[in-house]
């Protein structure tokens, strides 16, 4: 029941921390029972993040995901969140069209989905479609640096904005945005002083993922904090725990057990009384 009263954390909250000094604290989750034990651990927020295609689809990009993937997992993890603030990623192509697919887009994910605000990559070009959600009564999270959808035109998931001109356009798109009305911003795989540098300029909250320890909070993939994922390993990627290995620990023992018929033991059968029995001989 104290569960139930804990103060939600909500888009004010992200300019409050930054405010008082407080990290903000946000991971990925894309299903009911993750999304749970994350809330009830104490995250501020969750990003059902496009990474999904990856992570639970077994793509080998994010740009395969659909607006359909996004919403199916948005709906469970909203299930699972008491506390925490919920993030819809928009996928590739959902938000590129015009501002009215972009609307329509995004309204899903909050009217059906129950996400609590969107996450669209990129700066200037999407400028407009930014002003639309927000005309519309959407909370945006933005995302700048390292924009896994643009994969095709950055040739790789490169560390962006260590070039004068490519950190000049991110500080610029960063200001952009705040200025369009971002609630916060994602800065992904950019070069440490650039995102403290870009923090400081903001009022509002920058959330890092391999942007170093001067942003206003932190990002991680759940699969690869927890050592579920390993099919990429970018060196701002801190293992927390082995998970996948205790996964497969378990797995062979159930595996053992069931071959050598040790599993399950009287402990884990139900029974029948003898009269009942009888009569089926
Ligand atoms: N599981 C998972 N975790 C992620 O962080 C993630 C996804 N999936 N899918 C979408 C994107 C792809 N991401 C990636 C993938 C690889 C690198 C990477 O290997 N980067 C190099 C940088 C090389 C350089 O330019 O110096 C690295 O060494 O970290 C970075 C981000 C982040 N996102
Ligand atoms: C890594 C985060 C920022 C993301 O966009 C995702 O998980 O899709
Ligand atoms: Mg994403």
């Amino acid at each position: 029941m104290s569960e139930k009263r804990e103060k939600k954390f909500t888009v004010s909250s992200f300019l409050d921390s930054k405010e008082k000094g407080e990290k903000i604290t946000m991971l990925t989750a894309y299903d009911y029972t993750t999304a749970k034990l994350l809330d009830e651990a104490g995250v501020d927020s969750i990003l059902v993040g496009d990474s999904l295609g990856m992570v639970m689809l077994g793509y080998d990009s994010t740009l395969k995901v659909t607006l359909e993937d996004v919403l199916h997992h948005t709906k469970a993890v909203v299930r699972g969140c008491n506390r925490a603030m919920v993030i819809a990623d928009m996928p590739y192509l959902t938000y590129h069209i015009s501002v009215e697919e972009t609307v329509k887009n995004a309204g899903r994910l909050i009217q059906e989905g129950g996400a609590h605000a969107v996450k669209l990559e990129g700066g200037e070009e999407i400028l407009p479609m930014v002003k639309g959600l927000i005309r519309a009564q959407i909370p945006v999270l933005g995302h700048l640096g390292l924009t896994p959808q643009s994969v095709n035109m950055m040739g790789g998931y490169k560390v962006q904005g260590k070039s004068e001109e490519s950190a000049k356009k991110i500080l610029r798109d960063a200001k952009l945005l705040e200025e369009a009305g971002v609630f916060g911003i994602v800065l992904e795989c950019v070069p440490d002083r650039l995102a403290e540098h870009i923090s400081k300029s903001l009022k509002i909250p920058t959330i890092g993922i391999g942007a170093g320890a001067g942003c206003d909070g932190q990002v991680l993939v759940i699969q690869d904090m927890l050592g579920m994922y390993s099919n990429l390993s970018p060196k701002f990627v801190k293992r927390y725990k082995n998970i996948g290995e205790e996964i497969k620990a378990g797995v062979k023992e159930y595996i053992k057990e069931v071959k050598a018929g040790s599993f399950p033991e009287e402990q884990h059968t139900f029974k029948i009384s003898d009269d009942i029995l009888e009569k089926l001989y």
